[in-house]
């Protein structure tokens, strides 16, 4: 019998505060590949999007210092040096966000499926996995690979909702990326947005925000499906 509730994390900025790490990882990368990335902009090239997406912005407004075009393979290749950056920068930082083991546990004890979801690379959720020992808990892990196409698409959180054999409808994202967010919402889910990367005003267009996990309780997750019937 299908599940009336489930719960579908992103990973970056859900799972853990990584993207102020990310931030300086694309800033080293940015650096060796002479790349100027400016402030304002950094965000909305790099907050929640996969590397490919990311890399393909830079790429077209931007211009890389090699004229701009790039295999499919040489993408893979740079998403995979990046990362390998942040792995090195983030390993000695690396902390649940507040509240979510308690969380976890909550949503395990009532028996709440849940899954990952994510647009980071798998390299990148095997570390955040095995680091913060939270793998058991998620039925299901879905990364870009597994799509055709990455958050802000929602074919991520539609295949996570298939793997845990749970409807959309019945389904709460955590987010806390506007790409991440449109991603939930175009898969018909509510959306708890949290504000480790973007402020309350920038995530209002959520069905509720938080600041961390230990604001939410089960009762709470309840009651937001039904406000939406
Ligand atoms: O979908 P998530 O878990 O927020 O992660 C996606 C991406 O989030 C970004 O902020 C990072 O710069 C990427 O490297 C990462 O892959």
């Amino acid at each position: 019998m299908k599940k009336d509730l489930a719960v579908l994390f992103d990973m970056d900025g859900v799972i853990c505060d990584t993207n102020p790490y990310h931030l300086k990882a694309w800033e080293k990368f940015a650096e060796k590949h002479q790349l100027h990335l400016e402030g304002k902009d950094l965000g909305y090239y790099i907050y929640g999007r996969t590397n490919r997406d990311a890399l393909q912005l830079f790429i077209k407004d931007k211009a890389f210092a090699n004229g701009n075009h790039f295999s499919d393979d040489q993408l893979t290749d740079l998403s995979e040096e990046k990362e390998a950056l942040f792995r090195d920068i983030y390993r000695d930082h690396v902390e649940l966000t507040a509240g979510l083991k308690n969380f976890l546990e909550e949503m395990k004890q009532a028996s709440v499926p849940m899954a990952l979801a994510s647009n980071a690379p798998i390299s990148n959720i095997d570390f955040i996995l095995d680091a913060t020992g939270t793998r058991s808990y998620f039925e299901a892990v879905v990364d870009a690979t597994q799509v055709t196409k990455g958050k802000p698409d929602p074919q991520i959180y539609l295949r996570a909702a298939e793997l845990l054999n749970v409807e959309p409808h019945n389904c709460i994202v955590m987010e806390d990326s506007t790409v991440g967010v449109e991603a939930g919402q175009k898969a018909g889910m509510k959306v708890v947005g949290i504000t480790t990367t973007h402020s309350p005003e920038e995530l209002s267009h959520t069905d509720l925000v938080i600041d961390n996990f230990a604001e939410l309780s089960i009762n709470e997750l309840k009651n937001l499906l039904i406000s939406g019937h």
